[in-house]
């Protein structure tokens, strides 16, 4: 291990994936971000050769090289430090112009973005709506999306967070504060549903109908009407896949027109949805933050914790609105490892509350005072503050 810099992934646990030099650098430049004690050992062995490496010239803009063998990867650190410094100028890293740094999402091209679910999910389609030209990298649960993020398999991550009919994405909130990434945008998508199913069957000969359950639960009419048992699974493509892999000619999929086209599938029924206007909101999420910006409407994702007592939630939000500052969104979610408080002497510690963790999206750059105001007074009493992240808002649908 400490020869080379290649690590095992254990997202793909049969092949070794490699990391260039730009990468490593960057990895270098960020581990003060990191918690070292917190990663699992082969990161951390990782980051103690990078940390000896990161003197090395840049050879590639591209973060990953799949498949790079352990051999050839230590002749090519051996011949890199026989030969010396490079001096071809084109192999330097080209420094970031104020473009770079303000570029939105969408002009980015030739990014990997990890997504869950399989090709045809309404995630993936987020994805490239956000960076049309990138290449979608599926993955089977939302953590994996984080860890591929963190351990550069991908350069981004876009996961729901919240659909206007099922409200919010628990597990994606929870991962948010459990993982070190930084929320840099956010896509909100009309999501419409179709109802799919093998080519020559009829909607009236389903049985059962297969789909992620937030689907399921957004076209709960028409799966009442029909009078068909409900079936969950991990995503709507992942349905679409199961019914087209096993034949079952009594099996339905609630899925995206496009599912349908990649699984083979006939749409039997199109825009299904109980409400029009069903929306879901995805975050981009990268291993470092965007610099905000004043030149369009942004938003800032928060967490904090508060101690107990009276009007301790109304003082925190009286932050925001004595600045006029907009909240967009706040959710809270029990601290899953201190669950329970023994209170104070007054209630003979016999009563337990849970505690909390609030999250707070609200529309002001981090970039104006203002904001900057409202977190610095927060922070005066918050036993807990973290900024998740400042990006542009997405008002297209
Ligand atoms: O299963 C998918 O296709 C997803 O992208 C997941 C998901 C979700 O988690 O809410 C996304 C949008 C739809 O609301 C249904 C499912």
């Amino acid at each position: 291990m400490a020869a080379s810099h290649i690590w095992v992934s254990p997202l793909r646990p049969h092949s070794n994936v490699g990391v260039s030099d730009l990468g490593l650098r960057r990895c270098v430049d960020m581990r003060c971000n990191w918690d070292l004690e917190r990663l699992p050992r082969w990161e951390c062995c990782c980051l103690s050769v990078l940390a000896q490496r990161a003197i090395t010239p840049v050879e590639d803009e591209k973060p990953l090289i799949p498949q790079v063998e352990t051999s050839e990867a230590i002749d090519q650190v051996q011949n890199t430090q026989s030969r010396g410094f490079h001096k071809d100028l084109n192999l330097l890293p080209k420094p970031l112009s104020a473009t770079d740094i303000f570029s939105s999402p969408r002009n980015s091209a030739k990014v990997r973005v990890a997504y869950q679910g399989m090709p045809g999910a309404y995630g993936e389609a987020a994805a490239l709506k956000a960076y049309p030209k990138c290449e979608t990298v599926p993955c089977e649960e939302f953590e994996a999306a984080f860890k591929a993020v963190e351990l550069w398999l991908v350069d981004k991550a876009v996961l729901p967070i919240e659909s206007s009919v099922g409200g919010s994405i628990h597990r994606n909130y929870d991962l948010l504060l459990r993982h070190r990434l930084h929320i840099v945008g956010e896509v909100q998508m009309i999501v419409n549903h179709c109802l799919l199913g093998l080519p020559g069957v009829q909607k009236e000969e389903l049985k059962r109908v297969l789909s992620h359950p937030q689907a399921l639960d957004q076209c709960d009419m028409i799966l009442t009407k029909l009078g068909v048992v409900r079936v969950s699974t991990d995503d709507t493509a992942g349905a679409a896949l199961m019914v087209a892999a096993s034949g079952e000619r009594d099996s339905g999929v609630i899925a995206s027109d496009r599912a349908a086209e990649i699984y083979g599938l006939n749409i039997l029924l199109e825009k299904i949805q109980d409400d029009d206007d069903n929306i879901t909101r995805f975050l981009i999420l990268a291993r470092e933050p965007i610099i905000p910006g004043t030149d369009r409407p942004h938003k800032t994702s928060i967490v904090f914790t508060l101690e107990e007592g009276p009007g301790m939630l109304f003082k925190a939000l009286a932050v925001f609105a004595s600045r006029d500052i907009n909240l967009t969104k706040i959710e809270s979610r029990p601290q899953r490892k201190r669950p329970l408080r023994v209170v104070d002497d007054s209630n003979k510690g016999s009563a337990r509350y849970f505690d909390y963790l609030f999250y707070i999206d609200f529309e002001a750059s981090m970039a104006e005072p203002r904001a900057q105001h409202a977190m610095a007074h927060l922070q005066e009493f918050a036993s807990f503050l973290r900024v998740l992240g400042c990006y542009a808002t997405d008002s297209a649908l």
